[in-house]
């Protein structure tokens, strides 16, 4: 997607599109100089005795593209043209003249790309025919993703966002789209959220090199490998408890925005480069967490103005608007945070590589064969770990434990089951007694479906064949994407689908389609490869948050409201206010 939505047009159809501009241009040139009654090509004909025209070529202002390729070697090789733009170029240069073309080249552009535009077949509002700014200023105020909910309510399951973007609810399309087939590749848009010096596994479109990082990294990932590193995750959730419980005895009140952000933080740093980022020692908000908190919205910008903050990157330009600033410097900056942490654990490898800690890339880092990566493929995949493996898990942490404060009678159910089922002693609690309480799953099920960290849209190319989806041909070459979003909120799915209720995912209401349409981490081939891991996270961070604070509520010192926790939603969902105030034993 671009502003004007022009990017991912085929070939063909940019050449026509720009046929048709020089066209206008020409059209719009005429009517200014003088030869409006009879039209451009009639005068033409009258100004040049050899025919410009081919002799079946209609009157209309867009000829079939014969007729144009004819048309412009006639003109281009006519001795008299020269002659003619010379003479009026003198009025070319009047201001009228100048506005006056622009003006026939942008209504002539917007009527073509209304009607030839590739999505013009599908419905949808009729601005985003021409132009996908509607969608950027959505997404640049955190909303597209209500946005375009709204859309579907109004015009369906299949709808036109922009001129070469759609967006479906479909459920059929969903297993055509987010296949582990590979047929619909990741979109340009990926391209854009990385940093240009190093791909990773989340933003590659290249499918050998995403099944190759997927082979090397999603071992260490998996159900199994994780019991490993439970230590590690449970040692980091006592932590946060710890430090919960001082807040509330020092301040009546805690932040558990901030700390279960700090927990994440620390638990993918430890297992990212076997040493934490010590956030929950230090309690102190830094400029790595500064920039943790605003990468989801800067990426925003990333991705609505690609080709401007690559160049303000690559000249190191300083605007006087600091979020472009931002834009232009924070990725790279990830990157060094990756590279100083990963260089240190590299030392440590070379130098005693049976005794080094444990840690997600240990594997590859020891792998002497060829089926390895190099230390920049290593750095990011790193740093796609840090992103993707700290805001998304604390944002849902903190939606739970809000979510259930809210509702005391899910409180005190959850609380019961907490209490009835596990050891008495928090110490001797594994997340393997976590799996199978009904009650906790569905409230954790529930928070994904409501308030899934990556609701947005998860961008597709239709492949070169084309596709027929949700009952619409789409064009190769055009951008599908679903959001988990409409997807969870699909009224015939989840019944009273704004209502927080985990029940309707107990055994006797959960359904086929619920479980099809549920896509919180995404689906397919690119399914987050983290999932296990952000589930053992929050199974245990719940349970020990509700052992500890059975009583839990939302605060509402420091005008702490519901408003606080509006979700803002660039591609990963924020709370607005940054903050959650929750007080209570
Ligand atoms: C509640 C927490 C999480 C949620 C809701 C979530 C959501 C998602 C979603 C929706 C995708 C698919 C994106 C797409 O198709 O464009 C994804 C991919 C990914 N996630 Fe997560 N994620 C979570 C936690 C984690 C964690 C803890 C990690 C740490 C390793 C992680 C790493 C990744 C990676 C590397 C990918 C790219 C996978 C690929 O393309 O093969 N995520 N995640």
């Amino acid at each position: 997607m671009s502003v004007l939505g022009i990017s991912t047009w085929r070939c063909q159809e940019y050449a026509e599109y720009v046929g048709a501009q020089l066209h206008s241009l020409i059209f719009s040139w005429h009517l200014v100089v003088g030869c409006p009654s009879a039209g451009y090509k009639d005068g033409m004909s009258q100004r040049f005795p050899t025919p410009l025209f081919p002799p079946s070529s209609n009157h209309s202002p867009y000829p079939n593209q014969t007729q144009q390729s004819f048309f412009y070697l006639k003109l281009a090789n006519h001795p008299g043209l020269t002659a003619m733009v010379l003479a009026h170029l003198r009025l070319l240069a009047h201001p009228f003249a100048i506005a006056g073309i622009l003006v026939g080249v942008l209504a002539s552009a917007a009527i073509y790309r209304a009607a030839r535009g590739p999505l013009s077949h599908i419905p949808g509002p009729w601005y985003s025919r021409l132009t996908s700014l509607v969608l950027v200023y959505h997404w640049l105020r955190g909303e597209r993703s209500a946005y375009v909910h709204r859309l579907h309510q109004k015009y369906g399951p299949v709808v036109r966002i922009a001129p070469d973007e759609a967006d479906l609810t479909d459920l059929a399309a969903k297993h055509q789209i987010y296949t582990v087939k590979e047929v619909f590749l990741k979109s340009i848009f990926y391209s854009r959220i990385r940093d240009p010096r190093n791909e990773n596994i989340f933003s590659t479109r290249s499918i050998p090199q995403h099944r190759q990082f997927r082979r090397l990294l999603s071992g260490p990932l998996s159900e199994s490998s994780l019991k490993l590193v439970e230590p590690i995750v449970r040692s980091k959730v006592d932590l946060a408890m710890q430090r919960m419980n001082e807040s509330m005895q020092t301040d009546g009140v805690m932040d558990v925005y901030k700390w279960a952000l700090f927990m994440a933080t620390d638990i993918i740093g430890e297992l990212t480069f076997g040493e934490s980022f010590r956030m929950l020692e230090s309690g102190k908000i830094n400029q790595y967490i500064v920039d943790l908190q605003s990468i989801a919205k800067i990426g925003g910008i990333n991705t609505a103005f690609p080709g401007l903050i690559k160049f303000i990157r690559s000249k190191g330009i300083w605007t006087p608007i600091d979020v472009i600033n931002q834009a232009a410097t924070i990725i790279p900056r990830f990157t060094s945070y990756a590279v100083q942490s990963l260089e240190r654990y590299q030392r440590l490898v070379k130098e005693d590589p049976d005794n080094v800690p444990q840690t997600l890339f240990t594997k590859v880092f020891k792998a002497k064969d060829d089926d390895t990566l190099d230390f920049n493929d290593i750095v990011g995949n790193a740093r796609a770990y840090l992103v993707a493996g700290s805001d998304t898990t604390a944002h849902t942490l903190t939606y739970l434990i809000w979510a259930v404060c809210k509702h005391p009678e899910v409180r005190q159910r959850l609380v019961d089951e907490l209490q009835k089922n596990l050891p008495a002693e928090n110490d001797d609690i594994t997340d393997h007694d976590l799996v199978s309480l009904p009650y906790l799953t569905s409230v954790i099920e529930e928070i994904l479906r409501l308030y899934s960290a990556a609701p947005s849209g998860l961008p597709r190319v239709v492949p070169p064949e084309g596709a027929e989806l949700g009952g619409y041909w789409f064009e190769p070459g055009t951008t599908v994407c679903m959001q988990a979003y409409s997807m969870h909120r699909d009224p015939a799915i989840f019944p009273n689908p704004n209502a927080f209720d985990p029940d309707r995912w107990s055994p006797s209401r959960v359904t086929k389609d619920m479980k099809d349409a549920f896509m919180p981490f995404g689906a397919g081939s690119r399914i987050c490869i983290g999932l296990h891991l952000a589930q053992t996270e929050l199974r245990l961070a719940t349970a020990l948050f509700f052992r500890t604070f059975p009583n839990a509520t939302v605060s509402t010192r420091e005008k702490m409201s519901d408003a606080d926790m509006d979700p803002k939603i660039y591609f990963l969902l924020t709370p607005k206010g940054k903050r959650c105030l929750i007080e209570g034993y």
